[in-house]
């Protein structure tokens, strides 16, 4: 199936999931489902976040230190908790499972950002010959709010001029790629710094192909 087709999957399905609604983001395919994740989940991935964290990586060097300094952590897709959330992201989402790189977890103190950046590939980069062996392209970013901000943190898409205040248990889910399957400039999206509190997150991007790691690309991936 191509992307084209799998976007088209995606909306069929989101057109029956009671709740679900689309953002109005100029340019962006964008939707929030609230409550999505129930309170038990949101602690147990948090305490696993804790557990695992360490400072994020970038696949691609900015050479800006300040880029994205939250900590984050792939997370163990045999817990059961992260099984059980797998299985629920996967009900809603309808892309292949396969093509889903594993869950990301992600942790912000005050202060801590990640500037703006595409989740989709640039093909001109020294990455992609692998990154096109191991699944190809990004398609779309599946991303949970385990806990409300006190100040900042919001999901901000600068191009779309739209602005995600973190709600614990919601789901955000944009499309990276346009309605000709090619990479959306205007997906552009970042992490805006905490002000106060904290902010945990976890990340699924999703690949046009089943995602096929070698076991070091699975670790380096940002
Ligand atoms: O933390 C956020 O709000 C954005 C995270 C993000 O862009 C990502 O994980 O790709
Ligand atoms: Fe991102």
């Amino acid at each position: 199936m191509g992307v084209i087709e799998a976007a088209e999957a995606v909306r069929r399905r989101f057109s029956t999931v009671p709740g679900l609604f689309k953002v109005p983001a100029p340019g962006v395919e964008m939707y929030v489902l609230r409550d999505f994740l129930a309170d038990k989940e949101c602690s147990a991935l948090i305490a696993l976040i804790d557990e695992g964290r360490e400072p994020s990586r970038l696949l691609a060097h900015t050479g800006d230190p300040e880029f994205r300094t939250s900590e984050s952590c792939n997370l163990d897709p045999t817990h059961p908790v992260v099984r059980a959330v797998e299985k629920k992201i996967a009900q809603v989402m309808s892309l292949d499972p396969a093509c889903g790189e594993t869950i990301q977890g992600q942790r912000y103190a005050v202060g801590q950002q990640f500037k703006p950046h595409h989740d989709f590939f640039f093909t001109t980069e020294a990455y992609w010959p692998e990154q096109e062996r191991n699944g190809g392209q990004r398609t779309w970013t599946a991303m949970m709010f385990l806990n409300a901000v006190e100040d900042g943190g919001q999901t901000q898409f600068p191009e779309a001029k739209v602005r995600i205040t973190p709600r614990k248990g919601n789901l955000l889910v944009w499309n990276n790629l346009d309605e000709h399957g090619a990479p959306n400039m205007t997906s552009l999206h970042q992490g805006m710094p905490v002000i106060a509190g904290v902010k945990y997150v976890i990340t699924k991007w999703y690949r046009e192909r089943p995602w096929t790691p070698s076991l070091a690309a699975a670790t380096t991936l940002y």
